[in-house]
């Protein structure tokens, strides 16, 4: 579980985050959703201890990061994995060595152990064996999404953050992606917080939804209650794609 406390995030005198409470719970989805420049990358950031925030607090179960000393910071983060947006992936470095990579700078496994661990983290995100020795480059987008999820996993993260997972995907390849980080965080009962700008991935995989506007939390509730939030911000925003309008009858 994290919890936020009266967070606020300023840069220059501009709020960018205010008074921000909440929770995100683990074994769900848990989506932060929100217009461009609405705060969604600097509330990451501010939770990953990236950003310092002005005030509050972020519990990771019963440590609060703003508090704990750098010692312990290092050693929470091991406990975090992170999808970058567009994988960033090492291209230099083949599949199976980007997968070890976070196993050969933060433990100290023999090889044997590394290699099974390589081999368990990719057969999860269904990638074949054949695939392990080619370099991101050589390999399709959705697949570098999922070579990308299974590096976040290789430490068996408690913690799993997704900036825009599948940005860059055609809507098929997105709901795969959706699913396999949803699947990944019920059978590892991972406190996984995913951004994203795509109402498919609400409607998909919207266990928990965290809507802000301008660094305000707007509105918390589940893809089911998203339709009938009656919170006109929310519609303005929900409804702005006109599938969705359809569905509501606007
Ligand atoms: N390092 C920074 N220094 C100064 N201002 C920043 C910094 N990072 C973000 N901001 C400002 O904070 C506000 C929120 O930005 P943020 O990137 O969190 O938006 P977002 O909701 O993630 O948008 P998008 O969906 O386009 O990625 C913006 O006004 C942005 O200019």
């Amino acid at each position: 579980m994290i919890t936020l406390k009266n967070v606020y995030k300023s840069f220059d005198g501009n709020e960018v985050l205010k008074d921000i409470s909440t929770s995100f719970e683990p074994g769900k989805t848990n989506l932060i959703i929100g217009r461009s420049g609405s705060g969604k990358t600097v509330l990451l950031k501010s939770i990953l201890g990236l950003f310092e925030v002005d005030r509050g607090e972020i519990w990771y179960n019963d440590r609060d990061f703003t508090k704990i000393s750098e010692k312990e910071r290092k050693f929470l983060r091991k406990e975090i994995g992170m999808v970058f947006q567009g994988g960033a992936l090492f291209d230099s470095i083949n599949v199976e060595g980007n997968v070890r990579f976070p196993l050969d700078m933060f433990t100290e496994m023999s090889s044997a152990e590394k290699n099974k661990r390589v081999e368990f983290c990719l057969d999860h995100v269904n990638i074949e064996k054949q695939a392990f020795k080619l370099s991101p480059s050589e390999i399709s987008g959705g697949m570098q999404k999922r070579v990308a999820i299974a590096r976040a996993i290789a430490l068996n993260p408690k913690y799993l953050f997704c900036d825009e997972p599948n940005s860059g995907l055609d809507p098929e390849t997105a709901t795969v992606i959706d699913k396999l980080i949803q699947a990944l965080t019920k059978e590892f009962q991972m406190t996984t917080i995913i951004n994203t700008h795509d109402m498919n991935s609400v409607i998909e995989i919207g266990e928990s939804v965290l809507f802000i506007s301008k660094g305000h939390k707007e509105w918390v509730g589940t893809k089911h209650e998203i339709l009938d939030s009656g919170n006109q911000k929310l519609d303005d925003f929900i409804f702005a794609n006109k599938l969705y309008a359809q569905m509501k009858g606007k």
